[in-house]
């Protein structure tokens, strides 16, 4: 199995990132190498641009790949989304200068819209029955409404930060992105892509998750299961000559405060807090 996955820019690190907490550590992959192994002999990486990665996976030359939505739909390829990844979430929103006329979109009919997004903006046009003289650039698009090259933009945004030094406005959101896995319609029920899709999902299910390991005396027991909710309960060994238990649970990310300082109050010692690398349910 060929998966597609960003060469550089701000997806490439944290894909990676991801292969590597799923288990497909990559060898032998250096800067400007385009293709690499995994330490799964049946799994290849292959590296390519972002906007290409759902051209490489129509075309077969990779069974599944590793980008944003927004990249998805500008390709105009009816591709498989089998998981969202949550990470590059950032939004395709419409925005005009902070100070002009272009309040809603209804405003920017018979006027010029830059973008690097072409597709997606004409599509988002179409449907409002809009008609927007749409044109493609290929970056600083936030430049582009004061040298009177556009009236508006659609572009990316997530922090807010480069549309408001820009004084640019948003007029409305286009599209919401995050970045995907998508498959080739043929592979979806491959086994291998199967397997990909479960790793995935563990290490997404581990992010908000941290597993809790504890001593108590055994006559507390009962309390420390109480204040333990776990997935599916806490373990509990025997310590060796002792009258005490270890007990492991795995707990919510956003209960641990609260959950650590209840243990302490219902008799447990030596609580020790850590990260989970993969779930598997
Ligand atoms: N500011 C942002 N915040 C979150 N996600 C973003 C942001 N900008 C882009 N993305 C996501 O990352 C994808 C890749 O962006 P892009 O191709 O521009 O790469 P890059 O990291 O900016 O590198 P370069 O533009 O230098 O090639 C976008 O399609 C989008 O899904
Ligand atoms: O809302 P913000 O957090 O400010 O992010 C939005 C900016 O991020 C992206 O640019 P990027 O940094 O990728 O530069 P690029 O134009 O070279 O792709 C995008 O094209 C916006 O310009
Ligand atoms: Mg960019």
């Amino acid at each position: 199995m060929r998966i597609a996955v960003p060469n550089k820019g701000r997806l490439h690190d944290p894909t990676v990132e991801l292969l590597e907490r799923a288990g497909l550590h990559v060898k032998n992959g250096a800067d400007r190498k385009l293709y690499a192994d995994t330490v799964d002999p049946d799994v290849t990486i292959l590296f390519a641009r972002a906007a290409d990665i759902p051209e490489y996976v129509r075309d077969g030359a990779a069974e599944v790949g590793i980008t944003g939505l927004d990249q998805m739909r500008e390709s105009g390829h009816e591709l498989d989304e089998l998981v969202d990844l949550e990470f590059g979430s950032c939004r395709l929103v419409l925005a005009a200068p902070e100070d002009g006329d272009i309040t809603s979109v209804e405003d920017v009919a018979g006027k010029t819209v830059a973008t690097e997004f072409p597709t997606v903006a004409r599509d988002y046009f179409a449907k409002k029955g809009i008609d927007a003289d749409v044109v493609e650039v290929t970056g600083a698009t936030e430049l582009t409404p004061h040298v009177e090259m556009a009236d508006a933009i659609i572009d990316i945004t997530s922090t807010g930060t480069t549309l408001r030094v820009n004084r640019l406005a948003i007029v409305d959101e286009v599209l919401e992105s995050s970045v995907r896995l998508f498959a080739h319609p043929d592979v979806v029920d491959d086994p291998k892509v199967e397997q990909l899709v479960t790793a995935f999902r563990s290490v997404l299910a581990a992010e908000d998750k941290r597993y809790l390991m504890m001593n108590a005396p055994r006559d507390r027991l009962d309390d420390i299961r109480e204040v333990l909710p776990g997935l599916g309960g806490p373990t509990v060994m025997d310590v060796a000559g002792d009258d005490a238990v270890a007990v492991h649970a795995v707990v919510d990310e956003r209960h641990v405060f609260e959950v650590v300082n209840d243990l302490k109050d219902v008799g447990a010692s030596g609580i020790l807090v850590t990260e989970i690398e993969r779930l598997v349910e």
